[in-house]
């Protein structure tokens, strides 16, 4: 980089331009030379350097968007006298831009030095020999080792078992993952991922980045003991959250209230969705338990094996795969609370066998063991299987039956309580505007009529379903429900049940999965909700039945 530099005589006439002075004005040497400074640099002051003799030093200024320092001279004759003036301008630009950089690139440095520093997650750097590089706080924390023991020394030197996966890397220059080991004086268990650093194609080092195992252990367990805290606290309903208008439901939710003010068990019965969950949770709410465990099964959800040990639990080496020290049941999970055995019809005939034995002696015997373990359990059973009938045909107990029938309470069908539908609506409003933070404060008149004449054979849960359907497909500035909002998921749901047309346009394994969809929702019509019944109409085991609407989110 050359200065530019320009001088004038005593008449202001340029006798030096030089090439970069070219460069900064845009004016050639020989267009400049010979003439006035000012009709060539308007703003050079050098006129009035040679007026006044002062020199003036280090002047910054901007030029054609460059950054200039200029330092401007009088040439004095032997006697003082002004004789010229020089210019000396010299681009700082670029070093400016590279201070800048300089700047930025420390900025980066603090940063990443923070982050190194921050992570809770030990890491360890090292050069291209292997040699110690950098580590940070959470590795002396995690190893036991400082950075006196480790910087600059070989990479093996916190291994206490297994091979150094630095050194790996830097022979393949490819990373490893998730490789276990033991590390530092402490013999840590640890999990290395490490992965080697390239800098323009030259592999420089490498860096590990160490995960504590028993950390990993502890929150495992943690969380493993807060999930069960979570199963313990949830009951979420209590019997103000049931809406009910009709008198049917004022009779069922009666009948609950009884209910829970005593120790017997009860039975739930009604179709899906109708609410028997609900009636669960607000009767233990009620009742002088509700400070003891709430635990619900799902019946039709397990295999008769699997349902047996995770109800009654089961001893050390009942079977393969039995945890050491054995497994407590729900039963005894939720001693001095409520179990609620939801589907209950889907109970093995065994299963029902050992059911009734715990509800008569209130005690159980464990899978594989020998001894009984008393339970206080109060049990509330759920199902929407014509129970009298199943005695019928031989599939339940009618011991059992008499068992759980002490206080039978029965939800009806939403189709049987239209009463219920606006005030249902409205609640559900209130819970989806806080949901998706919307604003609709009411539904219109003309939309309700359909949610009349509509069969609802998924009950509450899906009048819920098409109440957030509906606010879905509302414009963000509406604010009241209207028809055309609720119509099409109403129709879409029974054109779903009636029709079925082949298409080109999808994929073979969508459409077998709509028509099945369809088979499914026609049975369940036809059953009236029923879904024993339905599985029977369509071939297929219950359990299997289950499956398929729990993939359909029914
Ligand atoms: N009366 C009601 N008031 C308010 N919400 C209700 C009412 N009945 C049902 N719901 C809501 O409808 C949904 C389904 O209810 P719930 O799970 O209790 O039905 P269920 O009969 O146990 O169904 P399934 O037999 O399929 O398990 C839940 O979100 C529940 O909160």
């Amino acid at each position: 980089m050359h200065d530019a530099m320009v001088a004038v005589d005593r008449m202001e006439t340029i006798v030096l331009f030089n090439p970069s002075a070219e460069r900064l004005t845009g004016v050639r040497v020989e267009d400049a030379l010979g003439k006035s400074v000012s009709a060539v640099i308007p703003n050079s002051r050098l006129p009035h350097i040679l007026l006044t003799g002062q020199a003036e030093i280090n002047q910054v200024q901007m030029l054609h968007h460059r950054s200039i320092i200029t330092n401007r001279v009088p040439v004095l004759s032997p006697e003082g006298e002004v004789t010229g003036a020089i210019a000396v301008f010299r681009d700082t630009t670029e070093l400016l831009d590279l201070a800048a950089e300089v700047l930025h690139l420390k900025e980066i440095q603090t940063l990443l030095e923070a982050i190194f520093e921050a992570t809770q997650d030990a890491i360890s750097v090292v050069d291209q020999y292997g040699n110690g590089l950098r580590i940070n706080s959470a590795y002396t924390r995690l190893t036991g080792l400082a950075e006196q023991d480790v910087i600059g020394k070989a990479a093996t030197v916190d291994i206490a078992e297994g091979e150094s996966m630095h050194m790996h890397v830097l022979q393949t220059g490819l990373p490893v993952r998730n490789v276990s080991m033991k590390v530092g004086p402490f013999r840590k268990d640890v999990l290395v991922n490490v992965a080697p650093i390239h800098v323009r194609d030259h592999l420089i080092g490498s860096v590990a980045v160490i995960h504590d195992l028993s950390e990993m252990r502890a929150l495992t367990e943690q969380l493993q003991r807060a999930n069960a805290q979570i199963r313990r606290l949830a009951t979420k309903y209590t019997f103000s959250d049931i809406i009910a208008k009709s008198p049917a439901m004022l009779e069922a939710l009666e009948a609950a209230k009884k209910a829970a003010q005593t120790r017997a068990t009860v039975l739930l019965r009604g179709e899906s969705g109708c609410g028997k969950e609900l009636f669960a949770h607000a009767i233990h709410q009620a009742s002088d338990r509700v400070s003891g465990p709430f635990l619900r099964v799902n019946c039709a959800a397990l295999s008769e094996s699997v349902l047996e040990s995770e109800l009654f639990g089961y001893v050390e080496g009942a079977f393969t795969g039995a945890r050491k020290g054995g497994k407590r049941g729900f039963f005894e999970e939720s001693n001095g609370g409520t179990l609620f055995l939801d589907e209950i019809a889907e109970l093995s005939i065994g299963t029902q066998a050992k059911l009734l034995r715990v509800l008569q002696e209130r005690e159980i015997i464990p899978v594989g063991g020998t001894h009984v373990r008393q339970v206080d359990v109060r049990v509330i059973a759920a199902t929407h299987v014509n129970l009298e009938k199943a005695i019928v045909d031989g599939r339940f107990r009618e011991d059992l039956y008499y068992r759980l029938h002490v206080l039978p309470i029965s939800i009806p069908p939403l189709r049987k309580r239209t009463q219920d539908i606006p005030l249902l609506a409205f609640n559900f409003l209130a819970r989806l505007n806080a949901e998706y933070g919307r604003h609709v404060h009411s539904i219109a008149e003309d939309a309700l009529q359909p949610l009349f004449e509509y069969a609802w054979p998924g009950n509450v849960r899906e009048l819920e379903n098409v109440m957030s359907r509906a606010m879905i497909r509302m414009d963000y500035r509406e604010q009241v429900i209207e028809r055309k909002h609720i119509v099409p998921s109403l129709e879409q749901r029974i054109a779903a049940a009636d029709v079925y047309t082949v298409s080109t346009d999808d994929t073979l394994a969508n459409q077998l999965k709509r028509a099945e969809r369809m088979a499914i929702h026609e049975a369940l019509k036809k059953a009236q909700g029923n879904r024993e019944e339905a599985a029977e109409r369509l071939g297929v085991s219950v359990r299997s039945l289950y499956y398929k609407l729990s993939r359909y989110q029914e």
